[in-house]
């Protein structure tokens, strides 16, 4: 039996009034990709921040590579070729991408003079060992956060690492780059290079992990091969409750109408024959892999997507939607995947952001700006949503991403809409302030919006929606009740599709 590369014994740490962890042990072994999971304070950063030397703990023993350590300190645990990689990545945005990849490793040879070519060499090498391309000139404050974490998985091997700890790895980046991630452990793997994996997203768990530690409240929950695991489960050990799907049944009003229609719907090259109906109060969710149309599909709604044939209805009766500002006067809004870009003014004030989609309620009688009305509708709005703002005054690109998410929406509910289309509305936000916006959009169908939810996460959809359709390759190929279906159920659906879209 080869040995355990890392091994934490009855491990515990005690901050002033909370047993942060209690008692753990665990075990990694060479090349073993290894989940760390557990809710929000479980413990997980504690103990990530142990194996690296950064915090002592108060009792138990850490092994690397058969030796002991009772007092391991951070340059023991580098030396023995551990490397984290915290959130925020540590790297140096103004320098380039292959300056960065390289400069430990030219500081630590104390190299007086450092040409370009040795920096470049070193960098291409040590990216060719995860096959993967970079420009090398680029500077780091230039490129997407994923390649940002291949720059600082690079660092990391140059410093001889075995186990390399990625800390939420995924929360800022798309499903694609995800997938992009998750292929580079698999490299890793097979460089004999273990991976410790911290996320909350339970897909990507499953889909990723041969061994799950659980913590809850500090206290490991126990260890388990990815094959024993499924959605409801891993949940279940993680939370200690039982997920009741029962509290998103939706129960039909006898005379609710239907909200929107579509009807046959197709695009070229895009999506075919898509049909559904919404009612009011009730949330759709509409879920399948990069390429499904179900962005395609929203866009058309919102009239910036032409379809080619169908027909669309809003209150039972037929529509043409050729605009954004037709949709919005048909009681539509939509709310982007990229709500930096698409949804909002980043260097505007959250009041200017509120108020854009209807500037006809803050005009005087001679079409100018009512200031006191404009502060007034806003803050009516902030309040609403419960967002928490210094000022109004204050510019979005301040806020944290949940708090921007909220002013997109807030933007949106000013119009008064029959039905909001949210993409990914969680994408980027960490934990809290994801089920805050969960809650909000529950809120809002109980007043009667329809809501149609696009999103990549199983949980997510699971755990708002009422009925699922699922789409692969420009197809709903399946509807489902959300009491019918299991998150394991419905990821199996998700990706046994979307690897037939692919062969
Ligand atoms: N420096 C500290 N001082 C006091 N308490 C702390 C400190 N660091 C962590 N804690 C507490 O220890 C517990 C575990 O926190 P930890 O950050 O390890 O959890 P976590 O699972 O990483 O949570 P999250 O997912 O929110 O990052 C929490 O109750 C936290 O408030």
């Amino acid at each position: 039996m080869t040995e355990d590369f890392l091994k934490i014994q009855n491990v515990s740490k005690f901050y002033a009034g909370v047993q942060a962890l209690d008692n753990v042990s665990m075990t990694i072994g060479p090349g073993e990709i290894h989940c760390l999971v557990g809710e929000n304070g479980s413990g997980k950063s504690t103990l990530i921040k142990i194996i690296a030397g950064v915090v002592a703990p108060n009792g138990g023993e850490i092994i690397i590579q058969g030796k002991s350590y009772k007092n391991l300190r951070p340059i023991d645990s580098i030396n023995e070729g551990i490397q984290v990689i915290y959130q925020d990545l540590s790297l140096f945005p103004n320098l380039s991408v292959a300056e960065n990849i390289s400069l430990n490793q030219l500081i630590e040879e104390k190299k007086k003079i450092i040409n370009w070519k040795e920096v470049k060499d070193i960098a291409s090498s040590v990216l060719l060992t995860i096959k993967k391309e970079l420009d090398l000139k680029e500077k780091v404050e230039n490129i997407s956060i994923a390649n940002k974490q291949l720059v600082a998985i690079c660092r990391a091997l140059l410093r001889n690492a075995k186990l390399i700890i990625m800390d939420e790895p995924t929360t800022a980046i798309t499903k694609k780059e995800i997938d992009k991630l998750l292929s580079v452990i698999l490299d890793l793997k097979e460089s004999g290079i273990s991976t410790l994996f911290v996320s909350h997203k339970l897909s990507e768990v499953l889909q990723i992990a041969e061994k799950v530690t659980v913590l809850r409240d500090g206290k490991k929950v126990g260890d388990y091969n990815a094959g024993e695991l499924d959605y409801d489960n891993l949940s279940f050990y993680m939370s200690g409750k039982k997920i009741d799907r029962s509290v998103f049944d939706y129960h039909e009003g006898a005379d609710q109408k239907t909200l929107l229609e579509v009807k046959d719907l197709s695009k070229k090259g895009q999506f075919k024959d898509i049909s559904f109906k919404l009612r009011p109060g009730e949330i759709i969710g509409m879920i399948g892999s990069l390429g499904s149309g179900r962005t395609e599909v929203a866009l058309s709604l919102f009239g910036l997507n032409k379809p080619d044939s169908g027909t669309i209805y809003m209150n039972e009766e037929p529509v043409k939607i050729n605009s954004p500002r037709k949709a919005i006067s048909l009681g539509l809004c939509y709310l982007p995947e990229d709500r930096l870009n698409q949804g909002l003014f980043l260097r505007q004030s959250i009041q200017n952001n509120v108020v854009v989609t209807n500037l006809r309620k803050i005009l005087t009688k001679s079409k100018l700006l009512n200031y006191s009305k404009k502060h007034e509708y806003a803050k009516m709005w902030i309040d609403e949503l419960n967002i928490n703002v210094p000022s109004l005054e204050v510019a979005v690109q301040a806020l944290s991403g949940g708090n921007q998410q909220r002013v997109v929406i807030a933007k949106w509910l000013a119009t008064d809409p029959k039905v909001f289309i949210l993409d990914s509305p969680t994408v980027g936000i960490d934990v809290n302030s994801k089920s805050n916006i969960h809650n909000l959009i529950r809120q809002l169908a109980r007043k009667g919006i329809g809501v149609i939810m696009i999103s990549d996460e199983v949980p997510e959809i699971v755990r708002n929606c009422n009925r699922i359709l699922v789409m692969a390759d420009g197809r709903i190929v399946q509807e489902v009740n959300t009491i019918d279906i299991t998150e394991d159920k419905l990821f199996d659906l998700v990706s046994s599709n979307s690897k037939n879209s692919e062969g």
